[in-house]
């Protein structure tokens, strides 16, 4: 007998499927990533929650830190409890999807953030946090991720223009629902109710300190996640140390993030374009198809400035977030040209005589 039902942990019969076809077995132990510490995880099973960790053979096969399990990764076991000991993840089930960044440091790794995620919660704070160009960047990477972004505007308590924040966001998130919310209100947060459905993940995402662990906390209508207060200055600090993926009471899971300090870009380029949907349409319109939109005669763009039906700020933020992305893929080139170029070096240096 089955103590846990994955459905409601959002497994599905063709996630099933993959995890028989994957292992070879009729009847495969299969689990889901609730939390992560280092190489530690909390997997939910069928019989109950077990800590697990990757397998030797996983690792060893590991391109990059997104081949990793991630929180919300549906994983292959080789036990059912742990009970005898730590269970292994010998594999990481496909993503449905994933929201990954640029893990910290210098390095270009893509580090998984979230995985599995049907519905993508970009929080931000009506109040300090508030800025248009870094939704404009979540909306393009919840694009590229695989989840449908909702935008929830947090603390609406504390903020005293909420009409005309909330038609700036509705001015660059078209097509996209714009809600709302106050933990520090009775009832401030039913508008996020609807997203919320049994086997269903919410991802929320988001900048340290608009408030999405306190949300998580309203919701479950208990304190599981650990919140922390805002500095004095009103940034926020980085207050989330692990990340969490939850089950309501009413049904519906959650995943909560860390703040995305650190958020790098990637490859955005597919992102880029359904973020920018209503921009990129222009350019079929320029006189010519090879328009770089500066200074072109029959430009599209410019026509659509002058008639004020795009604004110039958005067509400089579009240009922003393009500049960045064609660095981070010149930087990656870059890096990948010195380290044949370092190769190249030790091969020389080892075929010198050596000196005696
Ligand atoms: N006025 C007001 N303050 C809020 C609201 N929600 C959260 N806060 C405050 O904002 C601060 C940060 O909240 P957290 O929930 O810890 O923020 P977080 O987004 O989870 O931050 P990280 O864990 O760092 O990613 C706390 O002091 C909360 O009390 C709200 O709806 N209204
Ligand atoms: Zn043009």
């Amino acid at each position: 007998m089955a103590a846990v039902d994955l459905r409601a942990y959002g497994m599905t019969d063709a996630i099933m499927q993959r995890a028989r076809e994957a292992s070879g077995l009729e009847d495969p132990v299969v689990g889901r990533v609730l939390s992560q510490a280092h190489e530690l995880y909390r997997v939910v099973g069928e019989q109950g929650e077990l800590f697990a960790e990757a397998a030797g053979k996983l690792r060893h096969a590991a391109r990059s830190a997104a081949d990793f399990p991630a929180v919300g990764d549906f994983v292959l076991l080789d036990r059912a409890d742990d009970a005898g000991g730590r269970a292994i993840v010998s594999q990481v089930l496909p993503r449905t999807s994933a929201f990954v960044r640029k893990a910290a440091g210098a390095s270009f790794e893509q580090q998984v953030v979230a995985a599995n995620i049907d519905t993508a919660f970009l929080c931000m704070s009506l109040v300090g946090d508030f800025n248009l160009r870094r939704l404009e960047r979540y909306l393009a990477l919840a694009w590229e991720g695989g989840a449908v972004p909702v935008v929830v505007l947090t603390k609406a308590d504390a903020c005293e223009s909420l009409g005309r924040r909330l038609r700036a966001v509705q001015s660059v998130a078209f097509g996209i629902d714009v809600l709302a919310v106050s933990s520090m209100e009775e009832g401030g947060c039913e508008a996020v109710r609807p997203y919320l459905q049994p086997g269903r993940t919410v991802a929320l995402l988001g900048s340290s300190g608009v408030g999405k662990s306190t949300l998580v906390n309203r919701l479950l209508g208990e304190d599981v996640l650990e919140t922390r207060d805002v500095r004095a200055d009103g940034r926020g600090r980085h207050a989330t140390t692990r990340r969490q993926l939850v089950l309501l009471p009413g049904g519906g899971l959650v995943m909560d993030t860390p703040g995305m300090r650190e958020l790098g870009l990637g490859d955005v380029t597919e992102g880029l374009e359904q973020g920018f949907a209503d921009v990129e349409r222009l350019f079929a319109s320029c006189r010519f198809s090879n328009c770089t939109h500066t200074s072109e005669p029959g430009c599209a763009v410019y026509e659509a400035i002058a008639d004020g039906e795009l604004s110039e700020r958005r067509w400089q933020a579009y240009r922003k977030l393009k500049a960045e992305a064609a660095f981070a893929e010149d930087k990656a080139g870059y890096l990948a040209q010195k380290e044949r170029k370092y190769k190249e070096i030790s091969k020389a240096v080892r075929r010198l005589p050596v000196k005696r």
